[in-house]
């Protein structure tokens, strides 16, 4: 995955804001699937979409590429009304992922990743560069893998190569609908984990969809939690939607464990600690300043001390106690 920045050439200016305004999808048999939905992702950053099925939440995704027509509304990818451009080139901007991937079987991995560089007419040897720059990016090696077919691939490996894929003609935005649902827990965890790490890379503008929480709290910078017929129930950091639910829909949404899930996304920082006792506090065991609160609740439990001291490269910088942990993760019911 470790690339020198910028020689993809997509570090953060290949983005994109994505502003959805007032659109609403009525399907030919009547059926509401979005009645009026206005949203904004700012470039380079990563929104989710989640809430329960049949919301609306593909729908909505398919709507910005306009595999799906709007109703009514408009959106629009920085100043272009994506209604008002021609849909094949406005889907050569923007990186779909889907579940299950959609590679194409008989094709090998290189000429899979390098489908829409060929559609815009890429000399050969840019394309082939640009092909063996993404596998890098992904992980996998273009010399052991370039060359087998999506069969002779790992469901996690497949993945792998559809957001390669996706990111092959630097998109200015990229959607991505379950993702990583069709792998098991342990995979997703990991393919989760790089994906964050390619984001920080590539800091492309994102909408993710997806039915799993943990999921959308590990990778949103922000969350739109959706009830039927699309209608927005909250938009805000994934620390605010499980803090402060907005609604009754959304703190059953996020339900009663959320607590818990709101450590995991609230840092140790400076504001919450104790001074240093006399003595230096060196017996207690340590977290670090900046690591997750949810982190430094599993090391005063499993070591039954009251506090443990936060350090910062080394440094004892103060002390955290367990009722002030346990205070972070307290939620307004
Ligand atoms: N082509 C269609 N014609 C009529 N209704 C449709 C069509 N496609 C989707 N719908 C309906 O629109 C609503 C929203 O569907 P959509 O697929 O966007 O939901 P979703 O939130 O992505 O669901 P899931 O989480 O189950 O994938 C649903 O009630 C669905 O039945």
């Amino acid at each position: 995955m470790d690339v020198t920045p910028g020689t993809t050439g997509d570090a953060g200016h290949g983005a994109a804001s994505i502003t959805l305004e007032g659109i609403r999808k009525r399907y030919p048999d009547g059926t509401e699937a979005v009645r009026k939905l206005s949203l904004e992702v700012k470039a380079g950053e990563l929104a989710v979409l989640i809430g329960p099925s049949g919301c609306g939440k593909s729908t909505v995704l398919r709507m910005i590429n306009r595999l799906i027509e709007p109703t009514d509304g408009r959106i629009l990818l920085g100043d272009d009304d994506v209604t008002r451009v021609d849909p094949v080139k406005l889907r050569r901007r923007i990186g779909y992922v889907i579940q299950n991937v959609g590679l194409f079987p008989h094709q090998t991995v290189s000429a899979n990743v390098a489908t829409v560089p060929a559609l815009l007419g890429w000399p050969r040897e840019r394309t082939r560069r640009r092909v063996d720059e993404l596998l890098d990016l992904v992980g996998l090696d273009p010399a052991q893998f370039g060359r087998r077919y999506p069969h002779e691939l790992s469901g996690g490996q497949r993945q792998r190569v559809g957001v390669a894929r996706a990111l092959a003609a630097d998109p200015v935005v990229l959607l991505m609908d379950e993702p990583f649902s069709a792998v098991d827990p342990i995979v997703r965890t990991r393919l989760q984990e790089e994906f964050l790490r390619l984001q920080a890379e590539v800091r492309k503008t994102i909408v993710l969809v997806t039915h799993d929480l943990d999921e959308a709290v590990r990778l949103g910078d922000r969350i739109a939690v959706l009830s039927e017929g699309g209608r927005l129930e909250q938009y805000d950091t994934p620390a605010a939607i499980l803090g402060s639910p907005a609604s009754p829909f959304v703190r059953e949404f996020v339900g009663a464990d959320r607590g818990i899930r709101r450590l995991a996304v609230t840092p140790v920082t400076r504001a919450v600690l104790d001074p240093l006792p006399v003595g230096g506090g060196a017996d207690l065991p340590a977290v670090p300043l900046g690591g997750s609160a949810y982190d430094a609740l599993g090391v005063l439990l499993t070591s039954a001390a009251e506090h443990a001291l936060v350090t910062e490269d080394g440094h004892p910088v103060g002390l955290l106690s367990r009722d002030r942990v346990l205070g972070l993760g307290a939620v307004a019911s």
